[in-house]
């Protein structure tokens, strides 16, 4: 899957991006932050060669087409043979598209294929003079390379001393492991650096840096064996000679590390559906890989094939890259929201513009831990690199500091557990709930004992936190048979609390069925839900009763969300069975049970009954601030009475809505009634239309 190219219209846009480009590669092979993630650089030039195409004359010389590394790069240590890049394809047909073409340039079809992993990190020449390790370089410009002896001891897998005193020339990829990139952005921000966008990023800037306080490891992988102007001639001439993977097995012998080792190992293959076969292979274990891959190399194994076909100016024609979709692309980071596990750890998750990454569409990604986000000084609205690959969790990398504009905001910690309210315990980096696995059942608790559901007074956080770690409560319906002997024994609680909270559960045990249904807490019915179907089917035991079906009856309940009612209020069947035996009231007052189907249909006048009230029918709005007879009521207190008395409350005014009750202080919805012509009362007014239903 090629990404399409950038369109590029006239000869300033072109400067514009071959200056792009070259700024991009630079950083990019210099272990800086890129502003373009892959696929992004990938489609510029692309339109920087489709424009060149069309304009011959106007080709830039900084042009990146047709170069290693895009010609952003320079060296002064001569490589002895070019050091190339690849050519890419991205599908089977595109590969099989490149077999023929080279079979048609060596006069017959490739004889062996050599296959193996695209290692995502970058290319180094090692040096070996009888045997020791004497010079490492970069690739450079393909032609000339950096000299990075300095890393020498610190790349696993390129041992200073090969097996044999041979002089040779080993060529390979340096990158980090993730888990070596994970340590080495801890060591670096612990330094006070930024850290490292990605592994191959944090690869080319380590091999890069020379004087640095402290050493992080990296991994080398071999794929290329040649001579030195020093070789014995014998196995000068053997290395020329040899097939490639006759050159994997000597390198490894050596003693250096290649992918033999890894879940990848090259292989060869005989045929192009084989070599397929063993891409989709390498494909399908790409995710779980303990390095980065970001594609499979596919080489003529036989050297008289390699010979054959030759080499261009930036790669070799007798190898190709076969891509895998990136894995990461940068976004923007637009919130963070705090989840609490089922263990109680609190854990950062980022909301992010949403961006498609390998077909699927990412937005959100996991933020590790708090001390996490300091360290990296991650804000809100910050360009950031995210990774995902297969069915991993996307993470966040990095952000991309240099792209900011000063609009970014800090990220802003939880004070107490986001979900149940309790102390947050900080001693470790990952946060978590004091109450830890109980945050659950603290939290569901003190939402049930809330002021719009059973609203128990004196029942607040910390008394829900006391009754449940002294095991007093294990759900619900135990807070309705908590003994006076049980909560004396507590802290703090003295005789007149002790009568208080009995009380006030007394009185909840009493509280209308809509209450109760919502301090269930079953997800999709909130208050003014739980109102409609308690009003609905008036008792527990016809909600019970009814399907799925009978669910879509009640009004705001769609094809979608009644199913998922009726199998929730299904497992929490225990537990109302328990509320129940345990005195807590199950019916609705004023409520009549909807009329059996069967009898509707026979009785043709009125199918279903009609609600009753001086506002039937109406969808009512109330705004601003309640005073005279309802100044005491709260919004859902309100939103009840409206509903008692036959209406349908909502929060929006809108063309539906027949009635806005606006108090002092209301502004837009007031309004927005006005220039609907929608009728309007003061709270007084409504206090008197509603009289009956006023308790
Ligand atoms: N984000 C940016 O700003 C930016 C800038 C420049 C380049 N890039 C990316 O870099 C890529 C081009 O980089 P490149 O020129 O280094 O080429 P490349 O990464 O596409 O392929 C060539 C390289 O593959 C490596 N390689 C890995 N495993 C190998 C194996 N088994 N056998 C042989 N070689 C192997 C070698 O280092 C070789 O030099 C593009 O895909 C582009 O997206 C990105
Ligand atoms: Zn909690």
């Amino acid at each position: 899957m090629t990404t399409p190219a950038a369109e590029i219209v006239d000869a300033p846009a072109y400067a514009q991006a071959v200056q792009d480009a070259v700024g991009a590669a630079a950083a990019y092979y210099a272990g800086g932050t890129s502003p373009l993630d892959d696929d992004a650089y990938d489609r510029l030039v692309r339109g920087i060669a489709a424009y060149e195409a069309g304009h011959p004359e106007q080709v830039l010389p900084e042009s990146p087409t047709g170069k290693v590394a895009g010609g952003a790069v320079e060296g002064d240590v001569p490589h002895t043979a070019a050091m190339l890049s690849l050519d890419n394809v991205f599908s089977a047909e595109e590969f099989t598209a490149w077999t023929e073409s080279l079979a048609r340039r060596i006069g017959h079809e490739v004889t062996r294929f050599h296959v193996g992993p695209k290692l995502d990190g970058l290319a180094v020449a090692a040096r070996y003079t009888e045997g020791r390790l004497t010079r490492l370089i970069t690739r450079g410009d393909g032609t000339a390379g950096e000299d990075v002896s300095h890393a020498i001891g610190t790349v696993e897998g390129l041992p200073d001393q090969l097996a044999e005193p041979v002089t040779v020339e080993v060529r390979g990829e340096v990158l980090m492991t993730t888990a070596q990139f994970e340590y080495a952005n801890e060591v670096r921000t612990q330094h006070g650096g930024q850290p490292f966008a990605n592994p191959r990023n944090a690869a080319a800037g380590t091999l890069r840096a020379r004087e640095r306080l402290y050493t992080v490891p990296m991994t080398f992988f071999g794929y290329g064996l040649l001579p030195l102007p020093g070789t014995d001639p014998v196995l000068a001439e053997r290395l020329n000679a040899s097939a490639y993977s006759d050159l994997m097995h000597l390198v490894a012998g050596f003693g250096v590390h290649t992918s033999t080792s890894t879940p990848v190992p090259d292989t060869v293959a005989e045929t192009v559906e084989q070599v397929l076969a063993r891409v989709q292979e390498i494909a399908a274990v790409r995710a779980g890989l303990p390095f980065g891959i970001d594609g499979i190399v596919i080489k003529a194994d036989l050297a008289a094939d390699q010979q054959a076909a030759g080499s261009g100016s930036r790669a070799p024609r007798w190898a190709i890259a076969y891509k895998l979709p990136a894995v990461e692309k940068i976004t923007r980071l637009l919130a963070v929201e705090w989840n609490v596990g089922r263990t109680g750890i609190i854990a950062p998750r980022g909301v992010l513009e949403p961006v498609v990454i390998d077909g699927s569409t990412i937005t959100y990604a996991t933020l590790h831990n708090p001390a996490d986000i300091t360290r990296r000084d991650l804000r809100l609205g910050d360009q950031v690199m995210v990774h995902r690959a297969g069915d991993v969790i996307p993470r966040i990398q990095a952000p991309a500091a240099h792209l900011r504009t000063g609009d970014e905001q800090p990220i802003a910690f939880p004070e107490v557990c986001p979900r149940c309210g309790s102390d947050i315990d900080r001693r470790e980096e990952r946060w978590r709930c004091t109450q830890g696995r109980n945050c659950h059942l603290v939290a569901s608790l003190s939402y049930a004992a809330g002021r719009d559901q059973l609203d128990i007074e004196g029942l607040g956080i910390t008394r829900v936190v006391q009754l449940v770690d002294a095991g007093l409560v294990t759900d619900l319906a135990d807070l309705f048979t908590l003994t006076r002997e049980q909560l004396l024994g507590l802290d703090r609680m003295g005789e007149t609390s002790t009568d208080n909270l009995l009380a006030a559960i007394a009185v909840a045990r009493q509280q209308p069925l809509s209450r109760v249904l919502c301090a269930l807490g079953v997800r999709g019915t909130g208050r003014s839900m739980s109102r409609r179907i308690a009003r609905h089917f008036a008792t527990m035991d016809n909600i019970r009763a009814a399907d799925a079906e009978a669910m879509q009856q009640v009004d705001g309940i769609g094809v979608e969300k009644a199913p998922s009612i009726v199998a929730e209020l299904a497992e929490l069947a225990p537990l109302v069975d328990k509320l129940a035996a345990a005195g807590v009231n199950m019916t609705e007052p004023g409520a009549t049970p909807p009329v059996p189907a069967v009898e509707a249909s026979t009785d043709g006048e009125t199918p279903v009954a009609a609600e009753a009230g001086p506002l039937a029918g109406m969808t009512v709005v109330v705004t601003g601030t309640m005073t005279g007879p309802l100044e005491k009521l709260s919004r859902n207190e309100m939103n009840e009475l409206i509903e008692r008395a036959g209406g349908r409350s909502s929060s929006s005014v809108s063309k539906k809505t027949a009635l806005v009750v606006a108090g002092d202080g209301a502004g837009s919805k007031r309004a927005k009634a006005e220039s609907l012509g929608i009728r309007l009362a003061t709270p007084a007014e409504f206090a008197a239309l509603v009289a009956d239903y006023l308790d």
